[in-house]
């Protein structure tokens, strides 16, 4: 039976949400269902901005980085009026299905709608956080990792060349998928990430150790310091005052910023993305709803909603041991 999906990218945008979308136009079209994009996130929910996705937008679309839906954050949806609207909207709009691409708030947002509106609603996570329990990638975080570990070697060159220590800022939110990935594939020294972070004199204590150990064994040599966002009190100029107050001083703060989130998908996000948009689609109709599509072991599988937030996702050990043995604690038995 011919259904009217409708589609829309809300929070952080994220490389492979392009992908996820044309994933998604084609298999409704060849489901013979209607697919609607919604504008600006929950904001084009709000104010009924939507536009037909067909074929037509899928050409060259798989390698665009950022969404052609544009994303935004929406304060009004955050009320009880917001989502009440939203419910309302849907139903004179005659969406039977409305599919999510976002992150945990969005999909906070999307179980609102779901008190208040009768149709299906399915997420597919879409962060470079990759900080969604329920599935073992988001779409964005392999590219995201490339993006930073890339920026890394390149302070790496102008690190060693004047074998100065650099503290580099990468993103996550609260959590530190992003900078231990970002850390171990650029083979940095130390990373310091918000699951491991007693506090910053712990911290400090961990990281002099490090650099006067190494700098004992090898002489004065480069030495990066991978920080995730939100961590450190005061950021990057607050671990560089502690760091002076231990005598080490010509220390250079990089924050790479928003520059993560861009750029062509790579090809592990474009696969993720075009896989669970297609798995999305191929529930439309079904009696599963409030889920979120995501991936365990290489298998598509559907969580609860309110799972993918309330689960905390923990690191994986394998990459946790390699960060202790390669970089925090390489140089504690010398
Ligand atoms: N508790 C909530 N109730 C309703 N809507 C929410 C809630 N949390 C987030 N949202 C909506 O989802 C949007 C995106 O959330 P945000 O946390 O910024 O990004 P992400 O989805 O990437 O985690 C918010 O701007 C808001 O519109
Ligand atoms: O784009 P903004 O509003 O500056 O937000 C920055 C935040 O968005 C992110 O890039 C992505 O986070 P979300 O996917 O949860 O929105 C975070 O890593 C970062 O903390």
């Amino acid at each position: 039976m011919s259904k009217r999906v409708a589609i829309l990218t809300s929070g952080g945008d994220a490389p492979g949400m392009n992908a996820c979308i044309r994933a998604s136009i084609i298999a409704c079209q060849k489901a013979n269902y209607t697919l609607l994009g919604y504008k600006h996130g929950y904001n084009g929910l709000l104010q009924q901005e939507y536009i037909p996705l067909s074929l037509d937008s899928t050409h060259n679309l798989i390698q665009q980085g950022g969404t052609i839906l544009h994303s935004a954050r929406c304060k009004e949806l955050k009320s009880h009026e917001g989502i009440k609207k939203a419910a309302n909207n849907l139903m004179k709009a005659e969406i039977d299905t409305l599919i999510v691409i976002g992150g945990d708030g969005s999909f906070r947002g999307a179980a609102e709608i779901g008190k208040e509106w009768k149709g299906q609603i399915l997420g597919i996570p879409g962060t470079i956080d990759n900080d969604i329990s329920g599935t073992d990638a988001t779409i964005g975080y392999f590219t995201a990792i490339d993006t930073a570990m890339s920026s890394i070697d390149k302070v790496r060159d102008t690190a060693d060349a004047f074998e100065r220590i650099f503290l580099i800022e990468v993103m996550g939110r609260n959590a530190g998928f992003l900078a231990l990935n970002a850390a171990l594939s650029s083979a940095a020294d130390y990373v310091v990430v918000p699951e491991f972070f007693e506090s910053a004199d712990k911290e400090i204590e961990k990281i002099v150790t490090q650099i006067k150990a190494q700098r004992a064994l090898k002489g004065p040599v480069s030495f990066i310091v991978v920080v995730a966002e939100n961590v450190w009190p005061k950021g990057l100029s607050g671990l560089t005052e502690e760091l002076m107050k231990h005598d080490i001083s010509d220390v250079r703060p990089v924050t790479l910023g928003h520059v993560q989130r861009g750029g062509s998908p790579v090809a592990q996000d474009r696969l993720l993305a075009t896989t669970l948009g297609e798995f999305a689609i191929s529930l439309v109709g079904s009696d599963i709803t409030n889920i979120m599509v995501g991936e365990v072991n290489q298998r598509p599988v559907t969580v609860p909603l309110h799972k993918t937030w309330e689960n905390t996702k923990p690191l994986n050990e394998a990459h946790v041991e390699a960060m202790r043995t390669l970089m925090n604690e390489r140089y504690s038995s010398w």
